[in-house]
């Protein structure tokens, strides 16, 4: 099994034919998914009694299966059937389940077997009715390979008012629409079920955890890294970027400003020269540009300047508000922009691009840019030649001011320490949420920061 690939409903189908031509048939594959689907349902339930609602195609075979299992284990089950099975591998899965469906059922453990990844368009008013009825007169909810009434491929809601759930099951394989916004927030826990399916021609992964190193013995600040926040109009942003740096790996932080602020931490050097000087420095490893940056003239000489010296370079806020394709370098893969979904919007504008979902728009946004893209929000899709990664949900605490310019500070660190664009933005991303669990409820942007360091010992 490849556990990080996550693959589109064609993908996956693709990857069920290579196991049928290999010999494997869809009713070994559905039994397969049946019995892996049931065995956390049964210890989930404990002895509750079960309601499994069965659509039409193979999803709603699972469904029979998980059902015949169940009850072959002792547990009380019933099934609900609105439609009759269509497909082959369905239709025996029900005839070997032996029962018989009922019209309606109220207990304590709902399994949605309606629908998977052969959803094609909205439920109908009658079968989101049934759904949600069902759902809610369940105290627990599970979900088999996807919520029904959800598009597999980008995440998004067919339907109001889907139930949420407190388990999702993947079969084979992650699907885009478990880590994707607004449907990643209904799964619950997402648990993936083995069903043999090997490597795949995916360009989507789920991301893993970092591994961090500390500074060798003979390491000075200038080796271990030195970054450079460029400030602007309002000075607070930067100075939240410039000390999430410093806590981040980076050796030396210094801001650039003609402004000082009182919150600005001995340790974080303050100059206030010339920018074309300070670029110039042959030590400087990384650049960061955007936070409280304004969107005047002189903001866009700054990110002009910038953008005309080669180094490493995080373009963050209003920087993204000024890029265009004319400001783009000749060498565009020493940078990263990290967008929120309203900055994405106006740079798919910029560079031309008309495409759905956030995937889709991250990736073009990368080919049509050669930069590294980090597309952030309640789901973090990074985007960078042809592949795309999307982080595990973080705390939806870090949804408050400040949060993202700490993000940023944190990608410049590591960028600074020497990790690529990407490395550093799944960094970035991976200590930016740890820091957001320790941080507990209610954190400020500088509440966040000061987890960073624990955050990032967790990942050393
Ligand atoms: N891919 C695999 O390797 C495996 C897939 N299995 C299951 O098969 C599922 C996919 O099966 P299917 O392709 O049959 O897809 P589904 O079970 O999601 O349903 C598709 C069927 O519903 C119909 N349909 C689509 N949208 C509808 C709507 N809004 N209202 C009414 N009918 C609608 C389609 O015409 C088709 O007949 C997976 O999600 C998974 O649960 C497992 O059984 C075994 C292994
Ligand atoms: N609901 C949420 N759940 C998880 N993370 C979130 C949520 N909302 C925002 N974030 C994260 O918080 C940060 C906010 O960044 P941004 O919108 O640029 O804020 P600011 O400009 O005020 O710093 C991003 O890293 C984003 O991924
Ligand atoms: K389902």
């Amino acid at each position: 099994m490849a556990p990080n690939q996550i693959l589109t409903a064609a993908q996956m189908r693709s990857a069920e034919q290579r196991l049928i031509d290999g010999g494997e048939t869809v009713e070994s594959l559905m039994e397969r998914a049946g019995a892996g689907a049931a065995e956390w349902i049964w210890r989930l339930s404990g002895g509750r009694a079960v309601t499994v609602l069965c659509g039409p195609g193979n999803n709603g075979g699972d469904g029979y299966v998980i059902a015949r299992v169940l009850a072959a284990r002792g547990c009380d089950v019933q099934v609900v059937a609105p439609i009759a099975p269509v497909t082959d591998a369905a239709t025996t899965a029900r005839a070997r389940w032996n029962g018989t469906p009922v019209q309606r059922a109220s207990g304590e453990v709902f399994v949605d077997c309606l629908f998977g990844t052969g959803l094609a368009r909205p439920l109908s008013d009658d079968l989101a009715h049934s759904l949600s009825d069902l759902a809610l007169a369940h105290e627990t909810r599970v979900a088999v390979d996807l919520p029904s009434g959800v598009h597999s491929d980008t995440g998004a809601l067919l339907n109001d008012h889907l139930p949420d759930y407190d388990l999702t099951l993947a079969l084979g394989a992650w699907k885009c629409a478990h880590w994707l916004m607004p449907v990643s927030a209904k799964m619950g826990e997402r648990r993936l079920i083995d069903l043999g399916v090997g490597e795949g021609s995916s360009d989507l992964a789920l991301a893993q955890p970092p591994r961090l190193r500390g500074p060798a013995a003979d390491e000075h600040k200038y080796s271990r890294g030195l970054a450079l926040v460029i400030g602007g109009e309002m000075i607070g942003a930067a100075v939240l970027a410039a000390r999430a740096a410093q806590h981040s790996g980076a050796g030396y932080v210094k801001l650039l400003s003609e402004h000082s602020h009182p919150d600005l931490p001995a340790d974080v050097v303050h100059i206030d020269g010339d920018l074309e000087e300070a670029l110039a420095d042959e030590r400087l490893n990384a650049v960061l540009v955007g936070p409280g940056l304004g969107r005047g003239d002189l903001a866009r000489h700054v990110v002009a300047t910038v953008l005309g010296h080669d180094r490493p370079t995080v373009l963050d806020a209003d920087a993204l508000a000024i890029l265009s394709p004319e400001l783009v370098p000749s060498d565009p893969s020493r940078i990263l922009i990290t967008p929120h979904a309203g900055e994405l919007l106006t740079l798919c504008k910029a560079f031309g691009i008309v495409r759905e979902g956030k995937v889709e728009q991250a990736l073009a946004l990368a080919e049509a840019s050669g930069m590294t893209v980090l597309a952030k929000g309640p789901d973090n899709v990074l985007a960078a030649a042809g592949k795309a990664t999307i982080s595990p949900p973080a705390p939806q605490w870090l949804s408050t001011a400040g949060t993202g310019d700490a993000l940023a500070g944190i990608a410049t660190s590591r960028m600074a320490c020497g990790e690529t664009p990407s490395a550093a933005a799944l960094t970035a991303v991976t200590v930016h949420a740890e820091a957001a669990r320790l941080a507990g409820p209610m954190f400020s942007a500088s509440g966040l920061i000061a987890s960073i360091p624990e955050a990032c010992g967790s990942f050393l």
